[in-house]
């Protein structure tokens, strides 16, 4: 059974094709600039050079045609035909409280992911419109929705609930969902593995720092709290959106500045975070670099951000402990040593000893350990795979062994995963 795993953003288009019988990854690719212009393809076929192609996506709709056509055509091809794939995984990223587990998207479920869009508008669309894209050139195959919030929905009331008029939630659902649930779901399996313990045995905090960044606190495998809220606008110093901040900040400047509703919510999404205070950069790697080159700016930005990352592992430790171990994962979290040393220094106190040689080692891909051997809480870098969660899910589902993620048993058999 080959399946595919779509995550359909703004302006890319991700994709993993697997082949579920022999476990062996057969392509991964990226569709870049979609929508925006002078978009590519790039595709990665384990053993062979890196495929790259340019050709103009103005819609997700070219995009998937354009990955498809890249699997099966030409130079790249990977498969014989298009009826190789026997189903497709969706990242979906709002699933609002309905969808507590992945599922087989009908008519009636894509008009309930319809209704939530609202809440992620970044992100839904595009979930949406990958979704029509596939069922419009393979119309005969199963997809499936899998949820950035359905491993969230396991949080008590008092985490997820603001303190905001009640009614707010009874008829507008305003509260907590939390997003990036496949990847903490899958860095907290493989830290339960790593710690020779049942998965339902471990207290954990799990850092997702990407551009996106998310923290989750998760006692007894199940996630109990969460940075991102309503929508992925909350918590940690991202790459453009702010994170927590005073409440009254929008409304201050809306009128300060005589902005709408609309523009201050576009500041706050795309022209904060470390963009907004470093005034240029996005990639923490430019960053770093700056900030090395003696930038005050760009020094004060990894300040801002690793104190904040500092904060949430407290906090955590205060709501999942007693702890077995950190995770850090996502761009940032697996290749910066710098980000990671900065949020874990002086830590010793509560219980979590880094060793700074491990933690410089630990960059460019592989699981590792980053605390030195007597350390109580471990920390640990993981790889994320938020597309095998996809791959697993849709097999268990097709296979009818899939009940829900906390009782499902992930196998995360990869052996041949090059991490990004
Ligand atoms: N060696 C590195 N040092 C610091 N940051 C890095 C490094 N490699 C990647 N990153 C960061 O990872 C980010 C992308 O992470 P990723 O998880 O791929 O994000 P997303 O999936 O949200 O696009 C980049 O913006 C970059 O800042
Ligand atoms: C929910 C979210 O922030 O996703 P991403 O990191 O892909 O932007
Ligand atoms: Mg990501």
């Amino acid at each position: 059974m080959i399946i595919l795993a779509l995550n359909c953003g703004s302006s890319s288009v991700k994709y993993s094709l697997f082949d579920w019988a022999r476990k062996q990854t057969l392509a991964m690719g990226l569709v870049e600039r979609v929508i925006a212009g002078g978009s590519f393809i790039v595709q990665s076929v384990p053993g062979r050079e890196d495929f790259r192609l340019e050709k103009e996506c103005p819609d997700h709709e070219t995009a998937i045609d354009l990955i498809i056509r890249t699997m099966t055509e030409g130079p790249a091809a990977v498969i014989p035909d298009i009826s190789a794939i026997a189903a497709v995984g969706h990242r979906v990223v709002h699933g609002g409280e309905r969808f507590t587990c992945s599922v087989r998207i009908d008519a009636e479920v894509l008009e309930a992911i319809r209704e939530v869009q609202h809440l992620a508008p970044l992100h839904n669309p595009p979930n949406i419109a990958g979704i029509e894209a596939v069922s419009s050139v393979l119309p005969q195959v199963p997809n499936i929705a899998i949820f950035d919030t359905a491993f969230h929905q396991t949080m008590p009331r008092h985490a997820y609930l603001y303190a905001l008029p009640y009614n707010w939630y009874e008829r507008y659902r305003v509260r907590r969902y939390g997003f990036h649930g496949t990847s903490h779901l899958y860095v907290s399996k493989r830290a339960a593995a790593l710690l020779g313990k049942a998965s339902c045995d471990c207290n954990l905090i799990t850092m997702h720092i990407g551009n996106g960044v998310s923290h989750c606190a998760i006692r007894n495998g199940i996630s109990i709290d969460t940075s991102m809220g309503l929508t992925p606008l909350e918590g940690a110093v991202m790459g453009t959106r702010c994170g927590d901040i005073d409440p009254a900040i929008p409304h201050f400047m809306m009128k300060m500045e005589n902005l709408t509703p609309d523009e201050m919510d576009n500041l706050l999404n795309k022209k904060s975070g470390v963009l907004g205070i470093t005034g240029r950069f996005t990639d923490r790697r430019d960053i770093i670099q700056a900030a090395r080159q003696g930038d005050e700016r760009c020094r004060l930005c990894l300040e801002i951000e690793s104190y904040r990352l500092r904060k949430y592992i407290g906090a955590y430790l205060a709501a999942a402990g007693p702890l077995d171990a950190v995770v850090f994962t996502a761009g940032v979290g697996e290749n910066s040593w710098l980000i990671r040393q900065m949020a874990l220094q002086q830590l010793q106190h509560l219980g979590i000893h880094l060793d700074e040689q491990r933690n410089r080692e630990a960059v460019g891909g592989g699981e590792k350990i980053i605390t030195g051997d007597g350390s109580p809480i471990k920390a640990f870098v993981i790889p994320t795979d938020e597309e095998l969660v996809f791959i697993e899910d849709v097999a268990a589902i097709l296979d009818g062994r899939y009940a829900h993620h906390m009782e499902f048993t992930y196998s995360f058999a990869r052996p041949d995963f090059v991490p990004r």
